[in-house]
């Protein structure tokens, strides 16, 4: 599977993060989705010939009918009747039977595949960098995850399906029409041509207008998120009755999008419903004509009429299929459009493995080299220039004014950003050239803003490193000063994060830490780990963390002097470069700006 998406992507690698951009979509679009199907191509098959068949089958009942009249009935021989009743009886049954098989067959395939592409979509999501999350509004992600995939779903399961079946019914109903009566078979052929110009106008339209609602319903997915997950702001802020009246607007917009949907889908099956019966008249006209002439039995006409009457439906369905089609086709567009999107950080094509990655934990040396930063679309650089060399063993602070670069600088160790210049180097080897997994089973990250997920406190904790032991779980909640999880419900097993128990800022920022000191990573990078820490649960956590920072190599962004001091040198970052490189005390005495930037926050954290 993952084959296919990253197939996808590579077809479109300089598209990396774009922001969302409707694109309309064409029939092409459905026949990308092969790959997915592929697996599923028998059971497809078997479930179009089913479909077919049934199809096929409810047309020879009219045929059986125009015996029945022409002979026995013409005949008055009532025995003669029985064969052919018995024969309509075994069609019957048949159809029936067939319809029964092809219910079956075809739930099973489309959710299968409707399944795959959802874990496919799920797989590329989290392949995709940050800075592509950065600009995609969540609710469009889950709009198409969601029902741009049960509309895939439906289609695949039984409107593609039909479509088919409609085509071949259509089809072989007009060849008995011919050959019932050819000049009239030929003329209904021929006057039905024109249906199918006079619909390709309302597709179109009807296909703008379904990307617009799908886009919408992304847009208000967006706003219900962002409006539960800032319930406490909302409230507290008293913005309630003006969200109210943004997601109202937003929802007015999708409503219009929908009517607009459905006023074009009026007019197409106005049209298509129209046009049979207006052939039905004149069919019935010159039918009647002909009989009354003898160019044409009376059982013939009967089976003519019903036969045509048989096109009613697959026509008027027609309607129905187009419309599903082009929504279909919108929502496939959109899935590619994330599909599309190629992650540029991946796994080198030849990966060094570190040098020091057979002996344990060793700490390792972090370097970065004439590095820059830039963020995709932003005029000016972020970093510029920026050299630093941490030590094996070695615990760098780094500090700088807010907004210098300080988590940006971070994420480059692990790869979450990739540097736009130079290079961020772990024991020589630059980031980018050793395999992902190496990369993030050497580093570990406690972030600024402590994520959980919905599951037990031991997964949180465990979330990158499942193999861990028990002690090793035990020393990183010591060291976090985390044991106030033993005091939970289920201790260790109580679940946590949206649906869990909510912790507090500084139980949650503990939980984080102790992920990011499991196992004693070889580098440690800790963005203001302590900031929602009381001094007395700070200094305790501080005393602990030291023991770890002894046999790692860290970088530790700053903001309190007491986070500083766990440091052995400390790094100031500003305007996008390290300025000074020193002890606390070195740079206390020798740096103005430093000296500034640390009694600036020491007085902050006393107000
Ligand atoms: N997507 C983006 N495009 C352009 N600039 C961005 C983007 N995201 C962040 N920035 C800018 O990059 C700069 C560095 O941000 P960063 O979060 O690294 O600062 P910081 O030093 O960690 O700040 P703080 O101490 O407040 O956490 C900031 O000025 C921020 O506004």
């Amino acid at each position: 599977m993952a084959d296919r998406t990253s197939e996808a992507a590579d077809n479109h690698g300089d598209e990396a993060d774009a922001a969302p951009a409707p694109v309309h979509g064409s029939l092409k679009d459905l026949l990308r989705l092969w790959p997915w199907l592929r697996p599923y191509r028998g059971n497809l098959i078997f479930m179009l010939v089913i479909a077919t068949a049934a199809m096929v089958v409810q047309s020879v009942l009219p045929i059986i009918t125009a015996a029945l009249i022409d002979g026995p009935i013409a005949r008055h021989d009532s025995s003669g009747m029985y064969p052919l009743i018995g024969l309509a009886l075994l069609f019957g049954v048949l159809e029936a039977v067939l319809f029964g098989v092809r219910r079956r067959a075809m739930t099973t395939s489309a959710l299968a595949i409707e399944t795959d592409l959802r874990r496919d979509f799920y797989q590329h999501l989290q392949r995709l960098p940050v800075s592509f999350h950065d600009r995609w509004p969540s609710g469009q992600l889950l709009s198409r995850v969601t029902s741009d995939l049960s509309t895939l779903r439906r289609f695949v399961g039984f409107m593609a399906v039909f479509f088919f079946a409609n085509l071949a019914v259509i089809v072989v109903v007009l060849a008995m029409l011919i050959r019932l009566q050819p000049t009239l078979g030929i003329a209904v052929l021929v006057t039905m041509l024109p249906l199918a110009f006079g619909t390709r106008y309302y597709e179109k339209r009807y296909n703008v207008e379904a990307r617009k609602a799908q886009d919408l319903t992304g847009d208000i997915a967006t706003g219900v998120e962002e409006s539960v997950l800032g319930i406490r702001v909302v409230k507290s802020f008293g913005r309630r009755g003006e969200l109210l009246r943004s997601f109202t607007a937003d929802a007015e917009r999708l409503r219009g999008a929908e009517l607009a949907k459905n006023r074009t889908l009026a007019k197409l099956w106005t049209v298509i419903g129209t046009y049979p019966q207006v052939i039905l008249a004149g069919v019935t006209f010159f039918g009647v004509m002909s009989v009354a002439h003898g160019s044409l039995s009376r059982g013939d006409l009967v089976a003519f009429i019903t036969l045509q009457l048989r096109l009613n439906w697959p026509l008027m369905a027609m309607g129905w299929l187009i419309a599903g089609t082009e929504e279909t086709i919108s929502a496939t567009a959109r899935l590619f459009e994330v599909f599309d999107t190629a992650s540029d950080i991946t796994d080198p094509a030849e990966p060094i493995p570190l040098p020091g990655s057979g002996t344990g934990n060793a700490p390792a040396q972090l370097q970065f080299d004439e590095v820059a930063f830039r963020f995709p679309g932003a005029a000016t650089d972020t970093l510029q220039g920026l050299n630093l060399d941490i030590a094996p063993g070695e615990t760098m602070a780094l500090v700088g004014p807010t907004g210098s670069g300080k988590t940006i600088l971070t994420a480059l160790v692990s790869r979450l950003h990739d540097v736009t210049a130079g290079a961020v180097r772990i024991d020589g080897v630059p980031v980018d050239r050793l395999s992902l997994d190496e990369l993030r089973r050497t580093v570990s990250t406690a972030f600024e803003e402590p994520t959980l997920f919905s599951a037990s406190v031991l997964e949180n904790i465990t979330l990158g490193r499942p193999e861990a032991t028990e002690d090793e779980v035990a020393e990183a909640i010591e060291v976090a000063q985390a044991d106030f999880v033993h005091d939970l419900p289920f201790g260790l097993e109580t679940r946590v994060g949206e649906q869990g128990m909510s912790l507090s800022g500084g139980q949650r920022q503990r939980l984080a830490l102790a992920r990011a000191v499991l196992g004693r990573p070889r580098v440690l990078v800790l963005d203001d780990p302590l900031s929602a820490l009381d001094v007395h649960t700070e200094a305790q956590v501080e005393k602990a963390l030291r023991r770890v920072l002894g046999s790692t190599t860290a970088l530790v962004v700053a903001h309190r002097a007491s986070t500083v001091l766990l440091a052995d040198r400390v790094a100031l970052l500003d305007g996008g470069r390290i300025t000074a490189v020193g002890t606390h005390s070195d740079l206390m005495a020798t740096n103005e700006s430093y000296r500034d930037l640390l009694s600036q926050k020491v007085a902050e954290a006393r107000v």
